[in-house]
């Protein structure tokens, strides 16, 4: 069975590896049948560093929904962490995406009226972790990614950087073996973008989370060690990186450095991570029947329905 490394601690029991053997997923739409996936087969390794690429709908976020526990194929085989998604109730699905699994989004999908340091410990509500500690952990991760000074700051009161940095926080914060990111630096300027995907690569390289990327753009994604061409539904082509490109957060690990650089120098709030994003495009549906964004709400932190949580006071928050 796979296993990851888990952040400061032994290594963990939890299966890490994603496992899809000729998957398949048709949507029906007005009585026809499209064929978004058709037999895809890829394993998602502990501590890899992906970049899934691909003409628009060539089925990069149906993928994604899929990897990540939010839908089911319609065909094939998909396992998620050591556990068949097919034998799963939707109920154990959840609990399994909640454990094992963490999402950001191109659009942050912050709580808009919740401070930081309680967006961040939403999914610890999840697992049923305590007021005191789900505080105590959000502040730490919070810390880790730059922003232990910001925990009480509300979303609009952060530059796009620092949002997207809280996303990540929140996506890490129950320790999941495998961070899926859709297009994490869309929204953001090239230098913000920049600055969110080198604190991506540091905590991939320290943390030994795998990250699975969906990217448009190049540059992007020739930094990845692994890049997952999609097109018409299928792989294209699935190859690591020519030695001497991709993985810098890895190798960097492998030198012993990647912790001692896992927070930025400046505490992440100076110099080009504070500019200001680009507006944020409005994301797509995420009801089941379609692979889209999940709706505006808490993004990484997705509940037992596979829908964004709202907290029943989103001014109280997850962690007060
Ligand atoms: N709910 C749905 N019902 C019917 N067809 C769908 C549905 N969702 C997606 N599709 C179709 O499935 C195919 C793959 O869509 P998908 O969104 O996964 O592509 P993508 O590679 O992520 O595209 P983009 O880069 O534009 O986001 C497309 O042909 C799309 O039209």
């Amino acid at each position: 069975m796979a296993t990851a490394p888990s952040r400061g601690g032994p290594v963990s029991a939890v299966p890490a590896a994603i496992e899809a053997t000729d998957v398949s997923r048709t949507y029906q739409l007005d009585g026809v049948s499209v064929p978004a996936l058709r037999g895809v087969s890829l394993t998602v390794a502990p501590g890899d560093y992906v970049a899934l690429v691909g003409p628009s709908g060539s089925g990069k976020s149906t993928l994604m929904h899929l990897l990540g526990g939010l839908d089911r194929p319609t065909g094939g085989r998909l396992v998620i962490g050591g556990r068949e998604v097919a034998a799963l109730s939707a109920a154990e699905l959840a609990d399994l995406r909640n454990r094992t699994i963490g999402f950001v989004f191109q659009a942050f999908h912050l709580l808009p009226r919740t401070s930081a340091v309680d967006n961040v410990a939403l999914p610890l509500v999840y697992r049923g972790v305590g007021a005191r500690q789900r505080r105590a952990r959000a502040a730490a991760m919070l810390d880790r990614v730059g922003l232990g000074h910001r925990l009480n700051h509300r979303p609009n009161q952060l530059s796009g950087g620092e949002q997207q940095r809280v996303a990540i926080a929140r996506a890490l914060v129950a320790d999941p073996a495998v961070l899926l990111a859709d297009e994490p630096t869309g929204n953001l300027d090239s230098a913000t973008g920049a600055a969110v995907l080198e604190l991506l690569e540091r905590l991939n390289a320290s943390s030994g989370v795998a990250l699975v990327l969906v990217t448009h753009d190049h540059e992007v994604a020739a930094r990845a060690r692994r890049r997952i061409a999609m097109r018409d539904g299928v792989v294209a082509s699935d190859s690591a990186a020519p030695a001497g490109e991709g993985g810098t957060g890895r190798r960097a690990a492998a030198d012993g450095r990647a912790e001692l650089h896992d927070r930025p120098p400046s505490g992440g709030v100076d110099g080009p991570d504070t500019l200001v994003p680009a507006p944020s495009a409005e994301p797509r549906s995420a009801s089941g029947s379609g692979p889209g964004h999940p709706p505006g709400g808490s993004g990484g932190a997705i509940g037992a329905t596979g829908r964004l949580p709202r907290p029943p006071d989103d001014r109280a928050g997850a962690g007060s």
